[in-house]
């Protein structure tokens, strides 16, 4: 038996990112300090939810609900993660927190600011944890990138930022019940991938706390097909230092593994961030002026100096996450250390924005 302190965890949903979650929960990583316990499955389909149990987590015996209220009201429940659609995270959460349980609920955390405002104040009035999964954020590559740019200033002061996220979903072959076809559901690329765009944007011209954060002046452009977003460009500039970002996603081509998806720029270099998609990235190059030429007033590329930095993924890559979020958990703490409230807040006021200039409406609002 393990010394480690136990966190149990209730699961609701079982489609994909539940099944992807799961397995990283239970994953042998010597190096946890956490027993991850899957406690309990809450699906809207008994049958697929123990066939989920049995394929992955196979050495544990979560009990398996019929209903996701049942998970709610399990008093074995530490945590429950949230897997469903983000059409329906409002009403998950707002649920799960009504029922005094703390909650670590997918991205994108809501459909709105607004959404998320009201699940603060539930989890405040509530005293419970709550937070935003954005997976992306507890990578230690992620994390690594944002002291090198913003500590060591490895290319001097970032000034602009590009970033992409580029799926190939077909919308108008999907039946309308898919998650990517239908507005009651959160479809559309910005809230689906644009926040993995987004949130390199973030990183590269952030670096300061989200509540004292500026907010872009932004010029945003949507697409539409089938009434459904697919595709998003956002121009970000910060009024005090000039600053830019242009933020890109589209669900109309697949961009290509390995390929470049970020390119930020400072005063002294650029660095280029690589990976399979955007929100699983695998390494960066940081290109430098070379030493000893720094009056130069252009750097070609053979001019500088190339590192690249590697990040071998553990598991599916959401073992950082798990853990963190546990650790928050066991601590007490009610707002998670790497994505805490005002920064999820942050993240949903930019995508109202960009979402009020594209015309993106959804179901409600
Ligand atoms: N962090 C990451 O990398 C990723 C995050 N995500 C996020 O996870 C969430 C879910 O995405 P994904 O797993 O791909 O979605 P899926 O469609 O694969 O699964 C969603 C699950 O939600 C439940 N559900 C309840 N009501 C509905 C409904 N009306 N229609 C469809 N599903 C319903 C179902 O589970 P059940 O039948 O058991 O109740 C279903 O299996 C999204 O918010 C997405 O943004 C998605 C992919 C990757
Ligand atoms: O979070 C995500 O990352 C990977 C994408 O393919 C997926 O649609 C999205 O939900």
């Amino acid at each position: 038996m393990s010394s480690l302190p136990q966190v149990r965890w209730g699961i609701i949903a079982t489609g994909m990112i539940s099944s992807w979650f799961v397995e990283d929960l239970v994953l042998d990583w010597p190096e946890s300090k956490v027993e991850h316990v899957v406690q309990a499955i809450g699906t809207s389909n008994i049958e697929k939810g123990q066939e989920f149990a049995t394929k992955y987590c196979p050495k544990q015996s979560p009990k398996v609900y019929s209903s996701y209220e049942e998970v709610y009201r399990d008093a074995e429940v530490d945590i429950v993660y949230i897997g469903t659609p983000h059409g329906f995270h409002y009403r998950d959460c707002i649920e799960a927190i009504s029922a005094g349980k703390n909650v670590l609920c997918e991205k994108s955390f809501t459909l709105n600011a607004k959404q998320s405002r009201e699940i603060f104040n539930a989890a405040r009035e509530k005293n419970v944890y709550v937070a935003e999964a954005m997976w992306l954020r507890h990578r230690p590559l992620f994390i690594e990138l944002q002291r090198l740019l913003h500590e060591e200033k490895i290319i001097g002061d970032v000034f602009r930022v590009f970033s992409d996220f580029a799926s190939g979903v077909d919308v108008a072959s999907l039946p309308s019940t898919s998650r990517y076809r239908n507005l009651t559901l959160g479809a559309g690329s910005l809230l689906d991938i644009g926040v993995y765009s987004l949130t390199w944007a973030r990183l590269a011209l952030g670096g300061n706390a989200p509540d004292q954060a500026e907010m872009p002046r932004i010029l945003a452009a949507q697409s539409h097909e089938e009434g459904i977003e697919v595709t998003t460009s956002a121009v970000l500039q910060y009024p005090s230092t000039g600053k830019q970002g242009i933020v890109t996603s589209t669900t109309k081509s697949l961009g290509a593994p390995g390929e470049v998806f970020a390119v930020i720029h400072g005063t002294n270099g650029y660095i280029e961030v690589e990976g399979r998609t955007p929100s699983a990235p695998e390494s960066f190059t940081v290109w430098t002026k070379q030493e000893g030429n720094p009056d130069r007033a252009f750097f070609p590329r053979e001019m500088c100096q190339g590192k690249k930095y590697e990040f071998p993924t553990l598991g599916r890559g959401f073992v950082h996450e798990a853990e963190q979020t546990a650790l928050d958990i066991l601590e007490g703490r009610k707002e998670s250390r790497v994505m805490p409230w005002a920064e999820t807040l942050y993240m949903m006021d930019i995508m109202d924005e960009i979402r009020r200039q594209g015309n993106t409406i959804y179901p409600g609002e």
